[in-house]
């Protein structure tokens, strides 16, 4: 669980997010659009511990592992996809070699990796670079998923692709999607919007 209290953030004078109150619960996939400069990569960014709120708490339940996927990517672009792959395995205290060499195997398999592995990031289209940190992500096996427009950058197959990962890994996960797109999702997701400092729920539906 992770549960804001009166989160507020301004700069300068402009409100960012005036008092949000909101709990994310375990198995749930959440949605999140808004206008741009809404404040969606603020909330990310605030969840994931990489800016302090000017007041408010955020409560983390068991201490979470997050996993941030984020709107730039922070990827090493003079290492081959490989290499920014093992870089994550390095950074990783929770996974042995063996273990890494078989999730490699299978996650670059799903992900369409394995013919762009000796490629340069610097080479790589952006869908091929949110394919990778995706693919880092899935690596590190956090608990809390934080997906800052991942979608905008993938083509219809590699969408459907991640959109069924996250359908099966979602039940003991908190995952956060900021997406202006429509989502295909077949399981139930928890539609926000932030609007005017506000995290409003948009509805519940089952597709
Ligand atoms: N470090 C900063 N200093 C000053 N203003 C900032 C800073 N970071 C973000 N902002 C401003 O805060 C507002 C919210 O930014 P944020 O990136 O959270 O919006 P967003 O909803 O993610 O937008 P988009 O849909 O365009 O990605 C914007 O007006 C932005 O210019």
């Amino acid at each position: 669980m992770i549960q804001l209290i009166n989160v507020f953030k301004k700069y300068g004078e402009k409100i960012i997010l005036n008092n949000i109150c909101f709990t994310f619960e375990k198995g749930s996939i959440y949605i999140i659009n808004g206008k741009n400069g809404s404040g969606k990569s603020t909330l990310l960014n605030i969840i994931a511990g990489y800016i302090k709120p000017d007041s408010g708490t955020i409560i983390i339940n068991d201490e979470q592992c997050i996993g941030y996927v984020y709107q730039e990517d922070l990827l090493l672009t003079n290492l081959t996809v490989e290499e920014n792959f093992y870089l994550k395995y390095l950074a990783s205290k929770n996974i042995n070699l063996n273990w890494y060499k078989c999730q490699k195997e299978e996650i670059f398999r799903i992900l369409n990796l394995q013919k762009l592995k000796d490629k340069r990031v610097s080479f790589l289209s952006g869908g091929e670079k949110k394919r990778l940190q995706f693919a880092q992500l899935l690596l590190s096996q956090p608990h809390v998923f934080l997906l800052d427009e991942i979608f905008s950058a993938l083509d219809e197959e590699s969408e459907d692709v991640v959109i069924r990962i996250l359908e099966k890994i979602s039940k003991d996960k908190i995952i956060i999607i900021v997406s202006h797109k429509e989502l295909n999702f077949k399981i139930e997701t928890i539609s926000l919007k932030l609007e005017e400092g506000r995290l409003i729920l948009n509805d519940k539906r089952s597709l």
